[in-house]
């Protein structure tokens, strides 16, 4: 209410603080009341956390015992045709929606009592409020959700092909042993499949049968796998009843036969296949690396379920590109990021003309201002033969719910009980980079953390050989991952920075030592490479760590399951950030540690909420 002393006060203003104390009074803001809210609270970041992500639009929707849900209708006709009078059931104390909007609690119980924990709770979240980062998510949804998923056990509770179940234990998750299904893949997998224990909506199809899914859980949580088996599953299943292609293979069996024929002086040529150049699946990701790291999954399932799965990204040339989207033998599937799809779909626009299944993963990126026009254009081009959207992240940002209330209101939203929170396995700590001996000096504490965890006990290894530890060091600006870099290298750390024009070799051979789930060892004896715009290396030698310096954009989804340490250079400029940022580490139930640099112009009260919150297991705001 300060600026309001401090400013002119129209006549409207004084009326309404005349009479304001009169009950029911609503009085409508003037201009200048305003104007002057506005400047009084602080401009919310673009990038917020939505707080009601489990929340569907659909009025007609259900809720999970399979009743309609209550909707409060706002204006001034909004209490006519109740029948339940409106007031608040005194025997409860969680409301659906927060009126301080946090996690559904209305602060008293049921004896109108103050709730101590939730008094507890409060400086918890005051700094991250105030940069308006983060909201909560319904805890009340989680909880039903939890029960949903005990249901299922195991990958064969899935109404997949059995050649997919054969594929997932032979060549996806080899080598692992008892596995799983993780939560979003429990609640996901049925659901995308339409099994009967899978959630159902009463309105999840529109008119054209087109439905809509949002998949969002926590980092390394195995996303990627919950929406591409149901979808591969999918694709097969049309594929054995299509007519077209039916014919087809009783075509290419026939000339087969004919073309072994001693005296066969037909064409030796077979006619293209019915998918030639339109493929029914897409999967949109942000960047090339993730084409790689997703096109790897769907190639490792394409083996045994087969299907033609394509890459298409600025790593792969053009000639590449053209010959498997043209491939006389068909196409099914394609991994690839918008900028290329996009402009491939301008120059032949029937590729798009027959997609039953567009995947949008790292939607939150893809429907962001930098992304979103072209995401937007591929979407509409692939809509008339759309039979499932899906929509995929680890993190939601008000803009995009917005944006999927608006343009989707019936999507199915399929969220986990820990969607917005850290991974529990990871802890965090801060460096205090004003004290002795750095004295604000960033590259000195970040060095001295990369040298401490090194000296970290590691895995027991043969003599001569040393444990690598992988370390992911992120900073805010682009600019900064060469330099930051260049100064690790200077210091004798194996480090290389991971933007546009790191040689695609060095950043891939890296990129794939960090992905590896396996330890990684090296020699005593070993010295690290210096890059091209780096001085030699003067000091001592760091045989035994590896380092990334990236920027959000550059290692968003990034599957590291090596890496257990993570650098925040600099503190992250939103929660959403943080999240992506630690959520390299700690993947899939893995252990892992993040270390804050904090700086002299850096937000600690931010840090320490971010600290707690993850202390508590809760969900960033
Ligand atoms: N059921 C499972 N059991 C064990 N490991 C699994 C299972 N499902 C997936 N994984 C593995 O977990 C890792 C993380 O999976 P994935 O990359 O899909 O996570 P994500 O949720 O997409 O993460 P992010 O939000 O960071 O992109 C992968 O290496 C994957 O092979």
């Amino acid at each position: 209410m300060r600026p309001f002393r401090s400013a002119p006060i129209c006549p409207s203003c004084l009326f309404a603080t005349a009479i304001r104390n009169i009950p029911n009074f609503v009085s409508r803001p003037c201009a200048a009341q305003k104007f002057l809210s506005t400047r009084a609270t602080a401009t919310p970041s673009r990038m917020v956390l939505s707080h009601d992500v489990a929340r569907s639009s659909n009025r007609d929707a259900r809720d999970h015992s399979g009743k309609k849900r209550q909707w409060k209708s706002a204006g001034p006709f909004g209490g006519m045709n109740q029948t339940v009078a409106p007031t608040r059931d005194p025997t409860r104390s969680w409301t659906p929606r927060a009126r301080d909007g946090r996690d559904g609690r209305d602060g008293r119980d049921g004896r109108g009592k103050r709730d101590n924990t939730q008094r507890k709770d409060e400086p918890r979240t005051k700094a991250m409020k105030m940069r308006g980062s983060l909201a909560t998510i319904p805890y009340g949804h989680r909880s039903r959700t939890k029960s949903r998923m005990t249901e299922i056990e195991s990958f064969d509770n899935f109404e997949l092909l059995p050649s997919i179940k054969d594929a997932l234990s032979r060549d996806v998750l080899k080598d692992m042993v008892g596995i799983r299904p993780t939560p979003i893949q429990r609640i996901a997998v049925p659901t995308l499949l339409d099994q009967k224990n899978g959630r159902r909506s009463s309105r999840t199809e529109d008119s054209k049968g087109r439905k809509e899914f949002l998949l969002a859980a926590e980092t390394g949580s195995g996303k990627t796998l919950a929406y591409l088996l149901p979808v591969v599953n999918a694709l097969k299943k049309a594929e054995a009843a299509d007519p077209a292609i039916a014919a087809y293979r009783e075509y290419f069996n026939k000339q087969m036969e004919a073309m072994k024929e001693p005296g066969y002086t037909g064409p030796r040529e077979f006619d293209p296949h019915p998918t030639t150049g339109r493929p029914k699946v897409i999967i949109l990701v942000p960047t090339a690396e993730l084409v790689t790291q997703v096109g790897r999954v769907a190639k490792a399932l394409s083996h045994e379920v087969k299907f033609k799965a394509s890459l298409f990204s600025a790593n792969i040339s053009a000639k590449v590109i053209n010959a498997s989207m043209y491939s006389p033998t068909g196409i099914d599937l394609i991994i690839a990021t918008p900028h290329l799809l996009s402009s491939m779909a301008d120059s032949d626009p029937n590729i798009l003309s027959r997609v039953s299944h567009l995947v949008i993963d790292e939607a939150d990126s893809l429907f962001d201002r930098g992304f979103s026009p072209i995401t937007t254009s591929i979407l509409d081009r692939a809509l008339p033969s759309m039979k499932q959207l899906v929509l995929c992240s680890a993190t939601i940002p008000k803009r995009l719910d917005n944006y999927m209330r608006s343009q989707f209101p019936d999507i199915v939203r399929l969220t986990t009980p820990n969607l917005h929170a850290i991974p529990r396995r990871v802890i965090l700590g801060v460096i205090d980079v004003n004290k002795h001996p750095y004295h604000n000096n960033k590259n000195l504490a970040c060095l001295d953390a990369i040298y401490s965890i090194s000296k970290e006990p590691g895995r027991q290894v043969d003599d001569g050989e040393l444990d690598v530890k992988r370390i992911m060091v992120f900073v805010n600006e682009r600019e900064q991952t060469q330099e930051v870099a260049d100064y690790l290298v200077t210091n004798g750390v194996k480090a290389i920075a991971l933007h546009r024009d790191t040689p695609e070799k060095r950043q891939s051979e890296m990129l794939d030592s960090f992905t590896a789930g396996v330890p990684m060892t090296a020699s005593i004896n070993d010295k690290p490479d210096a890059s091209p715009t780096s001085p030699p290396s003067r000091r001592r030698i760091l045989p035994n760590a590896q380092v990334i310096v990236a920027t959000d954009l550059a290692s968003r989804g990034i599957d590291t399951l090596g890496v257990r340490h993570v650098i925040l250079y600099d503190v992250p400029h939103t929660t959403i950030d943080f999240i992506h940022r630690l959520g390299r580490a700690g993947r899939m139930g893995r252990r892992g540690r993040g270390i804050v640099l904090a700086g002299s112009q850096d937000h600690r009260d931010i840090i320490a909420e971010v600290r707690e919150s993850m202390f508590r297991g809760q969900a960033l705001l």
